[in-house]
């Protein structure tokens, strides 16, 4: 039952490191329909030497290989590597890897390009800056021609995948004000990831929903990085994150300010506009809203545009799946644009409904 080649290329061999977590599971999840892919290695830390069926029931019949350590691996058996180790434990593991191999990197290790700011929100100087110059920050729609040539990209946060998506084409066409902008923003818990922690308890999620990481929270810095590069002025955003009982799902609830004379029509035509060609990126039509079972387990990201009550503001609402756009789907559409391949090859399922 592995993946079978229907391009008639030889597959390239990838490894995943971190493939015990939830990211790494649904990478293996995608790439076993992947026809350009084989999976070689998978990698883990404390459950390393188990087959990845006993950590994963679901992936069990697929002819996987074992979970091992990071330092079992041969380099040269691997063509691309997807790096899905938690923050703070990747920058030396990547820096170290030899350069035949191409990386998407999953975790925040290299998506802020000033390592000073990194400093300022990770808590710990970077550790490898060399590298950092080079490294390509990998919002596919955005940075497609400069992701086909990188090596190594890191692939954005699921809270700035689902903010950027809609700020981005309209501050970038000044249809709204820099300075105004709040996001509201929810995550299935499931974008915490699987290691035990008392604050993702089942009696800690369940029947309630909380704000964590009010006023300070490390997406921050990154959403704003990313929205200075278009409005070509620094761009302060308010960003609160919610955690919400459900497993998967990201919603992020977008409070803007038009600029003068700018209607909330011309928002949505803007943003259809804008993703008319693009495979994964929707805008819902005046009146519909998309909700998260809209994306589930799905590579699709939607958005929708309304007028708020208050005069010259809109409100905008942009779903995805936090483990697929915002993690492992993105990551493939970023190793297809790499590769050459088809962008949409494996990540093409339609959304799990209901
Ligand atoms: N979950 C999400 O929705 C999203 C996650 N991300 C980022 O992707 C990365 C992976 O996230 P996620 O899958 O949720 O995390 P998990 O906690 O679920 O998995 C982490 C993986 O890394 C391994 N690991 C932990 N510590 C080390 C170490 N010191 N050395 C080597 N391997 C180690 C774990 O192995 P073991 O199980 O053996 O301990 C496991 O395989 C993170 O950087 C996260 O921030 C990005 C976007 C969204
Ligand atoms: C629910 C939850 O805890 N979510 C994570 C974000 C997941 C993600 O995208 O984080 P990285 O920047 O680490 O890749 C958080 O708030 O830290």
């Amino acid at each position: 039952m592995a993946s079978t080649n229907t391009s008639g290329g030889t597959p390239i061999r990838v490894g995943i490191l971190g493939a015990s977590g939830y990211t790494g599971a649904e990478l293996v999840r995608m790439l076993l329909r992947h026809p350009n892919v084989t999976i070689a290695a998978l990698t883990a830390e404390r459950q390393a030497g188990k087959p990845i069926a006993e950590v994963f029931p679901h992936l069990a019949g697929y002819g996987l290989p074992d979970l091992v350590k990071i330092d079992a691996l041969d380099w040269n058996a691997l063509d691309f590597i997807f790096c899905a180790l938690p923050h703070g434990t990747t920058q030396e593991v990547i820096a170290g890897l030899p350069s035949h191999l191409k990386v998407v990197d999953l975790s925040a290790d290299f998506r802020l390009t000033d390592p000073a700011e990194y400093a300022v929100w990770y808590g710990h100087e970077h550790r490898a800056t060399d590298l950092q110059k080079e490294v390509v920050y990998g919002l596919t729609e955005f940075n497609r021609a400069a992701v086909a040539t990188a090596r190594v990209v890191a692939n954005p946060g699921c809270y700035p995948t689902s903010s950027l998506l809609p700020l981005l084409p309209l501050l970038s066409k000044g249809l709204i004000e820099s300075d105004r902008i709040v996001i509201d923003a929810k995550s299935g818990v499931s974008g915490a990831g699987r290691d035990a922690k008392q604050a993702n308890l089942f009696c800690e999620v369940s029947e309630g929903f909380a704000a964590y990481g009010v006023g300070h929270h490390r997406h921050m810095p990154e959403i704003e990085q990313e929205l200075r590069g278009v409005a070509g002025r620094p761009v302060t955003v308010s960003f609160t994150p919610h955690l919400v009982p459900m497993n998967r799902g990201m919603m992020a609830t977008i409070y803007v300010r038009m600029t003068d004379g700018v209607t909330v029509d011309d928002l949505r035509a803007a943003l259809a506009a804008r993703y008319a060609d693009e495979p994964f990126v929707g805008v819902t039509p005046a009146g519909v809203n998309p909700a998260t079972r809209h994306v589930r387990a799905s590579n699709h990201a939607l958005i929708g545009v309304t007028a708020d009550r208050a005069p010259g503001c809109a409100i905008l609402v942009s779903v995805i799946d936090n483990l697929v756009k915002g993690a492992s789907g993105q990551a493939i559409q970023n190793m297809n644009v790499m590769m050459g391949f088809g962008e949409t090859t494996g990540i093409d399922q339609a959304p799990l409904f209901p």
